[in-house]
């Protein structure tokens, strides 16, 4: 059902100092910061050659990653997001299959204007998944 690993994202504790890190140290593809008040997080997207880094900062008073970085002032991996074909026909066997799905279960528009979901990362392993419809 999963099919290419669209990003890793980092909660970052300072945004700048990652994107600049990334750019300089590590001769990346760093894009512009991006709010998306709908997920309460910035986010800047690293192109790779098979893939993107997503660091992610908090936003708004509500942000879902803020406990994250509570309890990781340093940063750290926060999810993992892999592409689907059909996010309701993926949720629906996810549910079937007894998985917690955030937010609800209804997918909201991610930062690539594409339908997203995430799953409870004490289902996973303790990783934090996103699915995005490609
Ligand atoms: C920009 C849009 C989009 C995109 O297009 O790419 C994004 O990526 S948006 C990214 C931000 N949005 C989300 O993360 C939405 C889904 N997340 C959530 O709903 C919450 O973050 C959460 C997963 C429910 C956790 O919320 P929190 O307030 O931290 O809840 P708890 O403290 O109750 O945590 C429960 C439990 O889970 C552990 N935890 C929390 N976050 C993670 C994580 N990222 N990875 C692994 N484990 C995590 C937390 O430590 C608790 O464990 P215990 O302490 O053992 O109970
Ligand atoms: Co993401």
């Amino acid at each position: 059902m999963i099919g290419r690993l669209n990003h890793v994202a980092i909660a970052v504790p300072d945004l700048v100092a990652a994107s600049d890190q990334y750019r300089q140290m590590l001769g990346a593809d760093v894009g512009a910061p991006q709010d998306e008040p709908d997920h309460g997080v910035t986010v800047v997207f690293i192109t790779l050659p098979n893939t993107k880094i997503e660091l992610l900062y908090p936003l708004g008073d509500q942000s879902p990653i803020q406990g994250f970085l509570d309890k990781n002032p340093s940063g750290g991996i926060h999810h993992i997001c892999y592409e689907v074909d059909d996010i309701l026909v993926a949720r629906d066997h996810l549910l079937d299959q007894g998985a917690r799905v955030l937010g609800g279960g209804a997918p909201k528009i991610g930062a690539h204007g594409k339908p997203v979901l995430f799953l409870h990362p004490k289902d996973f392993n303790g990783c934090l998944i996103e699915l995005e419809q490609v």
